[in-house]
Order: C-alpha cells, then sequence, then structure tokens
C-alpha cells in the first residue's frame, strides 16, 4: 500500500515535471517565432527608413511610408504584456506594461492622428531610436534562446539603452509638444460640455499630464535596465522588489 502511494506520488511528479517541459517547449517555441517575426519587422522598418532617405534626401514624407509597419509591429508588441502576465519570460507587468502602453498612444492617439507633426524630426528620432533599439533586442532574445548569443548583441542590449532611451524619450516629448497647438484648436477627442454623458475631456491637458508623468516614469524603466545591465553584464545578484 505504501509503496503504492509512493508510486501514485513519484507517477504524479513526473507527470507534472512532463507538462511543465511541454509547457516550456511550447513558450519557447513562440517566443522563438515571436523574436524573430517581431526582429524582422523593425528590419524592414529599417530597411524602409534608409531607401527612402537614400532615394529622396529629405525625412518628409517618411513617416508616411513606413506608418503601416510601424502601427502593427508597434501594437503587435502587446503580447510582451501578456507574456509577462501568464509567466512565460521574468519580467515586470508593470515595467512592461508603462514601456509598452506610452509607446502605443504616442503612435496611434498622437503620430498618426495628427497628420501635421508627421514630418517633424521628433518624430523621425524617436522611430529612429525605436528601431536601433527594437531590432537589437529582438535579436538578443531570439539568439539567447537558442542558446548561441554572440557577445556583441548582449553588450549592445545592455550598453545602448543608456544614451538611446533618453534620446528615444526627447524625440517622444517633442512630438507631444509640437501635437498641442493643433489639438487645442481642433479640440479632437476632447469632450465639452454639456453633453449627454455629463462629462467633460480636454486631450490638451491631458496631454500636458502625459508629458508631466514621464517625471516619474522614465526613471524607473531607467534604473530597471540599469539594474539589468549589471545583472546581465557583472552577474550582481539582484533582488527586485514585485513590481
Ligand atoms: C495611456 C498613456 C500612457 C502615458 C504614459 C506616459 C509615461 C511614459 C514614460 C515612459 C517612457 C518610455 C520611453 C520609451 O518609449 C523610449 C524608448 O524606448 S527609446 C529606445 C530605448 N529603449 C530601450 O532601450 C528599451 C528598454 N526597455 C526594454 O527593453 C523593455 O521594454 C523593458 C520592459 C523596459 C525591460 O525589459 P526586461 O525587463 O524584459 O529586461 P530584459 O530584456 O533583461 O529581460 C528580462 C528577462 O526576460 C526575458 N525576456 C523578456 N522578453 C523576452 C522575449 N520576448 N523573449 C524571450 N525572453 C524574453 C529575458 O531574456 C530575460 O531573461 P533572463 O532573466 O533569463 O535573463
Amino acid at each position: 500500500m505504501a509503496s503504492g502511494e509512493e508510486d501514485g506520488t513519484v507517477d504524479e511528479k513526473e507527470t507534472n515535471n512532463k507538462k511543465k517541459r511541454t509547457k516550456g517547449a511550447i513558450a519557447t517555441a513562440w517566443l522563438a517565432f515571436y523574436n524573430i517575426a517581431m526582429t524582422a519587422g523593425w528590419l524592414v522598418l529599417a530597411v524602409s527608413m534608409i531607401r527612402y532617405y537614400l532615394q529622396r534626401g529629405t525625412h518628409k514624407g517618411l513617416y508616411k511610408t513606413i506608418a503601416k509597419t510601424l502601427k502593427f509591429f508597434q501594437t503587435f508588441a502587446l503580447l510582451e504584456v501578456g507574456h509577462c502576465a501568464i509567466g512565460i519570460v521574468r519580467t515586470s507587468v508593470i515595467v512592461t506594461g508603462v514601456q509598452v502602453c506610452s509607446r502605443i498612444f504616442l503612435v496611434w492617439f498622437i503620430t498618426n492622428s495628427i497628420r501635421q507633426i508627421q514630418n517633424e524630426e521628433s518624430v523621425i528620432l524617436f522611430v529612429v531610436v525605436w528601431t536601433i533599439t527594437e531590432i537589437t533586442r529582438y535579436s538578443f532574445y531570439t539568439f539567447n534562446l537558442l542558446h548561441h548569443l554572440p557577445y556583441f548583441i548582449k553588450w549592445a542590449r545592455y550598453n545602448m539603452f543608456i544614451v538611446m532611451y533618453p534620446l528615444g524619450v526627447i524625440g517622444e516629448l517633442l512630438t507631444i509638444h509640437a501635437a498641442l497647438p493643433y489639438v487645442r484648436r481642433s479640440g479632437m477627442f476632447s469632450l465639452r460640455l454639456p453633453n449627454k454623458y455629463n462629462v467633460s475631456f480636454d486631450y490638451y491637458y491631458f496631454l500636458i499630464i502625459v508629458m508631466l508623468s514621464y517625471i516619474p516614469l522614465f526613471p524607473q524603466l531607467y534604473f530597471h535596465m540599469l539594474r539589468q545591465r549589471r545583472r546581465v553584464l557583472h552577474g550582481e545578484v539582484i533582488v527586485e522588489k514585485d513590481e
């Protein structure tokens, strides 16, 4: 009897281990597919931008030609929040959520919605910075999953952000700033009283709040990456608070 129970426990453990291995293999296969697709997407974006600039010699009109690809791949990144939520990657849902949602907001509710700002240098600045960052980041994840990670990709992943993050933020903030006069004039996405819902919403002031929210939020993302850098490049053991 006792040995039967023991057998049962051994069987259960074996079944659980098998389930975990299958789940692990499916998650790894999905992540490999996801990361390869994202690397390819951002590479397509990079090639389109280089070709456009070489052919036309100007950044004017560039956003329009890359808009569909940018919107598609940046929106697809929402899946990353899901990856953290279901626990297939060891990253904070909040950190990833802030990063991904702020970008999706910028792409859809600012750059895509206000045609007049699409030729601003700041738009090109953040698009170029995101593109370089994402090609590096997704190739890092891909090679890491395949256990063949070239050191220069690891180095680039955990060093380039030191400069790229502030540059990206400058591009993003200047873009929102450039949008403000158009938003004020057009009253877009705003709700004035009186209306049947009896609520008012001013997108202009909302954008100012978004700009101000970079002050507390951006340092958290930046310090998170500095901690990741110390952990991965210098092997420091870092105890993160549950974010
Ligand atoms: C609705 C209105 C909202 C308004 C909000 C306004 C305020 C916003 C302020 C925010 C400012 C953001 C500005 C930003 O957009 C500017 C730029 O991005 S500029 C370009 C420079 N950017 C960067 O360098 C980005 C850096 N950020 C990131 O990399 C990530 O997004 C981040 C979530 C911040 C951090 O990444 P993570 O925590 O995942 O670190 P690691 O890469 O080291 O990964 C940890 C472990 O998880 C494994 N992992 C993660 N993802 C994957 C994956 N896809 N596939 C496989 N494995 C994955 C990774 O390998 C690590 O594993 P291990 O621990 O085993 O090493």
